[in-house]
């Protein structure tokens, strides 16, 4: 196996073990988990797992397309062909059921900014090169009416592609130094997660929710989010009570924080590759990886 294959194979198993490590994790409010499929009528625990198995050649696809290469439109226009082939994939699997659509974008991206240079290890600068990337036009996305081209009409709100123009900042900004400081916190892994995907929600416009529920449930689903981390977080008894009141406010509103579980796999793929890369001997300093 060559280097490129290599790398590809290894980021296509680390976005892989992102996807799972996330809908594995359990109770999340409104999400499918190990307990139940949340918000959801068409989506299961054993789906979202064949989903995410299905996404590992897209994302391999992405990587050896990406490899040694700096972004450019070219380099956009090719990873957005594939990702559109990898939303079928997912239909297809799935026979028609939006299982991953806005992880392929997030991961897509992240996997292709990781593969342009297999030196970098830097979590912000690999968001930022993915920002670069997103940042370039892609002359043949379709102008489909989406879920999230409705809600972003309408709320005027960045969305998926905004998310990662602007570098990815609920990843970096709020998603991984959560998980951080909770596990220098001596936090268990488990609630170290669950805590960092309730910042992510704290602070997230999530199109999923402002689709279904509007900014009404957007507000409450961020508030209440809010209060499970100043209750102490889902390491203590009254940050627990305090999910379980959250998770029925979102149960009764029929709503889902699908955004915020896309972005919290996309911190889980930059740490684990943070670390991989690091074992690797690849050190960053600032921007710049020696
Ligand atoms: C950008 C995408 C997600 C479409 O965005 P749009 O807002 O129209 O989408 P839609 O409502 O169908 O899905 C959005 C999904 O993003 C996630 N999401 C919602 N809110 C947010 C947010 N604020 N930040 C990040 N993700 C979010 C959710 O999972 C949601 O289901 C994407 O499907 C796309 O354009 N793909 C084209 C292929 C491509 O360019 N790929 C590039 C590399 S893979
Ligand atoms: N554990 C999870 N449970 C549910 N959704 C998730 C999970 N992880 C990620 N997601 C994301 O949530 C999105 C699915 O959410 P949702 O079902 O609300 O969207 P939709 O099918 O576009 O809208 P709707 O069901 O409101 O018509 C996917 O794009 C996916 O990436």
């Amino acid at each position: 196996m060559d280097q490129k294959n290599m790398v590809a194979e290894t980021l296509a198993e680390l976005a892989v073990q992102a996807l799972l490590n996330e809908v594995n994790l359990t109770p999340k409010p409104g999400l499918v988990d190990q307990e139940n499929n949340g918000a959801h009528y068409d989506l299961t625990l054993q789906l979202m797992h064949r989903s995410a198995e299905s996404l590992r050649p897209v994302f391999a696809e992405i990587a050896e397309a990406s490899y040694e290469r700096v972004p450019s439109q070219e380099l956009r226009e090719e990873i957005a062909a594939i990702g559109r082939n990898g939303e079928q994939v997912m239909l297809g699997i799935t026979g028609g059921v939006n299982t991953h659509k806005g992880a392929i974008w997030s991961l897509g991206l992240l996997v292709s900014a990781a593969a342009s240079d297999a030196k970098l290890s830097d979590p912000e600068f690999l968001a930022e090169r993915a920002g670069t990337i997103a940042r370039f036009p892609d002359r043949y996305c379709a102008v489909a009416s989406t879920n999230g081209s409705k809600v972003k009409a309408a709320y005027q709100v960045p969305g998926a592609r905004g998310e990662a123009q602007l570098n990815f900042p609920h990843v970096c900004k709020v998603g991984l130094p959560f998980l951080q400081n909770a596990r220098e916190k001596g936090i268990s892994e488990t609630n170290a997660r669950l805590d960092t995907l309730l910042a992510i929600m704290s602070e997230l416009d999530d199109t999923c929710i402002l689709h279904r529920g509007g900014m009404e449930a957007l507000e409450t689903v961020k508030n209440g989010a809010n209060q499970v981390l100043e209750s102490g977080g889902t390491s203590t008894t009254a940050g627990r009570l305090s999910l379980m009141r959250l998770n029925q406010r979102m149960m009764e509103r029929f709503v889902s924080p699908g955004g915020s579980a896309d972005l919290l796999a996309a911190v889980l793929f930059l740490d684990a590759l943070q670390k991989e890369r690091s074992l690797k001997g690849g050190v960053a300093v600032g921007n710049v990886t020696f």
